[in-house]
């Protein structure tokens, strides 16, 4: 995992971009793309020994001035493809350094790519993309490294927790040679983007007292007019390079930095300070380089534009100049696609079972995982959306009695505080238990992406929100005794502040509170809330039409497409319009629990209800299902591989939370592992000791009780001999 490349003690300083994906599958969700979100964001970065992918969100993607670094792990292609060719071929070798060091964070605002062929044309046809379009900063691994972790990997929600991260992209800064645990420094920039990183990362190098500065960052500090005339003077067999900036300016920093693996050159920076030096020198603008040759010879360089790639791609081609071998520690031996995942033929007219079980998968054990515990308005939030699902959730048996059940236990709950991880003990071990759980692990079928990290969980989550409006408006009396009865707009409600609170793609959550500011209130009756999320859901499409995140198999487009409801489509003179009461109609059957299929469902290796029947209608959650029973009781062996288990369990027998024991967070609740495959935690086998000894004991007394009483007895008693 990151730790491989991040232990204590490096001698580099770090920095990490960590993203929830979900993204909107920024891992796909949005996420760990250098990583963020939900899958359905592209752009893949290879991280640090911990799974990465993820998606970017649209905004997240290549335009500046919002370049987003690190939407979900996969910034690295999505944001420049070139960057990703100079990561991959990066000069022989080191394509493993490359993956290992180079988030990247390139192709910032203003920072265009010399063309090959200008100023240094040679050199770039010689070494081919790879110094093409540096402005990346895997040339920076030496002094600072970067690492990509995607918090929608299921295997990476334990590093994603012990470093607190809620929300994607989460910049974090680790100093070189940090001997303890430490949960970095969050970015501290005014924006995400890249430009800004960059500098960033420059100001938290330079922030290294002396001592602690990583040893192979060179200076960085301006040097003074007096030295450079004996930097004129130098003749060592080496090109040294001397930006002239002003007091505000990276370029030199950044130039330097760019240089750092290449030999035979030095580069130093000048400010501008004594002007009339300057003028002596011919400096006529900033920033400018003077080049001092090998021979001794001296001048001013040109290049296209006075900026830091330009410089950087100028001094790369050099003659002589030529990138060194460095030693970068070897990456965890992993396969590098452990999965290949094969594309599953479906039907985008219906809806699939299994792509609502993943988004709930997702939805407790990721996103809800990046809360350590939960309290005051984000646990009502989730009371409340945990309601809106246990009452409206049309899927199978077992997850709509899980639902309940989270739902009875969390309105039950005593506390104002609920450490995340006894709701995961609930979702985890008692219902299991009963034979009552829900798949571990995601698979797409309806919402997979062409490419892994495109839809995914963002995709389901519009699904289950659909699914959930039109359930409101089909069975009006489902939230009766909730609190919820007769407000029309509640479960819109509920799902506004679900994604305001837990939504791992906070410019999602944005937009989508924007709309809800803007409109919802409007809403008067449950039909009109199903047609309010469909026009928003639209809204969102055309926004990102044509964005990094958009799947190209799955183009958005306004929806339903004609061939899917030819009737919601009219044209007036020649201009489009929808008929709403069509588009209801059709709303209503699409996202009715009779359009749900269950293959693929059964693979997810839970109970599921004889899975596999394409296109069974579905009993409305308060109907009872036939299969219930069959499915608790499955055995055992049939349930798949359980997540962590909590030992030291907060709940109670009665599923309660016993004891807060008023801290939050993960330290209230132990980590646990399971006993004997049996689906018993650490507590349960305690309490089965305990009882245990406690028989014993109570036996031993007894027998000891009866023994001297009956001794007591013969003596008083004595038998006659015969
Ligand atoms: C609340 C929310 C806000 C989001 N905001 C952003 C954002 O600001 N930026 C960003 O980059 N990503 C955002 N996303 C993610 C983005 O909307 C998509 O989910 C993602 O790009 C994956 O797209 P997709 O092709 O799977 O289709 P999705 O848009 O996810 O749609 C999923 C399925 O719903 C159906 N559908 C499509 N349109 C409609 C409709 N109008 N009404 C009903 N059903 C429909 C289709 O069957 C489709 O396959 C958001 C996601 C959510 C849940």
């Amino acid at each position: 995992m990151v730790k491989h490349a991040f232990e204590p003690g490096n001698h580099w300083a770090q920095v990490r971009t960590i993203s929830l994906r979900t993204a909107p599958q920024g891992r796909r969700e949005l996420g760990s793309s250098v990583q963020q979100g939900p899958p359905g964001h592209p752009a893949r970065l290879q991280p640090t020994g911990a799974r990465a992918s993820g998606a970017i969100s649209k905004e997240g993607g290549r335009r500046p001035p919002s370049l987003l670094v690190g939407a979900r792990i996969a910034a690295w292609e999505a944001v420049s493809p070139r960057c990703a060719g100079v990561g991959a071929a990066g000069a022989g070798g080191a394509g493993q350094r490359t993956r290992l060091s180079s988030a990247g964070v390139c192709g910032a605002a203003g920072d265009t790519h010399p063309p090959v062929g200008g100023s240094g044309s040679d050199a770039h046809r010689e070494n081919g993309a790879v110094r093409e379009s540096c402005s990346c900063f895997s040339d920076w691994a030496a002094a600072i490294r970067v690492a990509a972790l995607d918090c929608a990997e299921e295997e990476n929600h334990e590093v994603c927790r012990a470093y607190d991260i809620h929300f994607y992209p989460t910049f974090r800064y680790f100093k070189a040679f940090t001997k303890d645990f430490t949960t970095g420094e969050n970015f501290k920039g005014p924006d995400r983007e890249l430009q800004t990183v960059r500098r960033t990362m420059i100001d938290f190098l330079q922030n290294h007292t002396d001592g602690l500065r990583p040893p192979a960052c060179p200076p960085l500090e301006p040097v003074r007019p007096s030295d450079v005339l004996s930097l004129l003077d130098r003749r060592d067999g080496r090109y040294v390079a001397i930006l002239f900036e002003n007091n505000s300016s990276y370029v030199g920093r950044e130039v330097i930095l760019d240089l750092l693996p290449y030999e035979n050159v030095v580069v130093k920076r000048v400010l501008d300070a004594d002007k009339g030096f300057l003028e002596r020198l011919g400096v006529s603008s900033l920033p400018s380089c003077y080049l001092v040759y090998p021979n001794g010879s001296h001048g001013f360089i040109h290049v296209g534009k006075p900026l830091r790639s330009f410089f950087s791609s100028y001094l790369k081609s050099l003659p002589d100049v030529r990138k060194k071998l460095l030693s970068l520690p070897e990456k965890p031996n992993k396969a590098e696609n452990p999965e290949i995942v094969v594309w599953k033929e479906f039907d985008r007219s219906r809806l699939y079972t299994a792509d609502l079980e993943s988004g709930l998968h997702y939805l407790l054990r990721v996103e809800l995982a990046a809360h350590k515990s939960l309290a005051g308005a984000e646990l009502r939030t989730l009371k409340d959306f945990v309601t809106v699902l246990a009452k409206l959730f049309p899927g199978r048996a077992p997850v709509r009695k899980l639902l309940e059940t989270l739902q009875e236990w969390l309105a039950s709950l005593p506390l104002d505080r609920v450490p995340y991880d006894a709701v995961l003990d609930l979702a985890n071990n008692r219902m299991r238990i009963s034979g009552i759980f829900l798949i571990n692990h995601v698979k797409w079928v309806g919402c997979q992406g062409s490419h892994p990290e495109l839809r995914g969980y963002s995709c389901a989550l519009w699904e289950l929100f659909h699914m959930l409006t039109v359930q409101a408006g089909t069975r009006p009396g489902a939230l009766d005794g909730t609190g919820f009865e007769g407000d029309p707009q509640a479960v819109l409600q509920a799902i506004r502040r679900y994604v305001r609170t837990f939504f791992g793609c906070k410019e999602c959550a944005r937009h989508f509170e924007e709309m809800a500011e803007e409109s919802l209130g409007s809403v008067t009756t449950a039909d009109q809330a199903i047609l309010w999320l469909w026009k928003k859901h639209n809204l969102v499409n055309d926004r990102l039409a044509g964005h990094p995140s958009e799947d190209p198999k799955f183009p958005k487009v306004p929806w339903p497409t004609p061939d899917l409801c030819p009737a919601c489509h009219e044209e007036v003179q020649g201009l489009h319009r929808w008929n709403e009461g069509q588009v209801l109609l059709f709303l209503k059957q699409h996202y009715s629990p009779d359009n749900l299929v269950d293959m693929f469902a059964e693979d997810q290796g839970d109970a599921g209800d004889g899975g596999g029947e394409q296109g069974r209608g579905r009993a409305a959650p308060d109907q009872p299902r036939r299969d219930q029973r069959a499915e608790s009781a499955r055995p055992p062996s049939a349930l798949p591989p359980r997540p962590r288990l909590s030992s030291g369990s907060p709940l109670g027998p009665d599923g309660r939370l016993q004891s807060s024991g008023g801290a939050a967070g993960r330290g209230e609740v132990e980590a646990a592992v399971p006993f004997l495959g049996t689906g018993f935690s650490s507590l349960d086998m305690s309490l089965c000791v305990m009882l245990y000894v406690a028989s014993s004991l109570f036996l031993m007394v007894m027998c000891f009780f009866f023994r001297v009483r009956s001794r007591r007895w013969k003596v008083r008693h004595p038998r006659p001999a015969v």
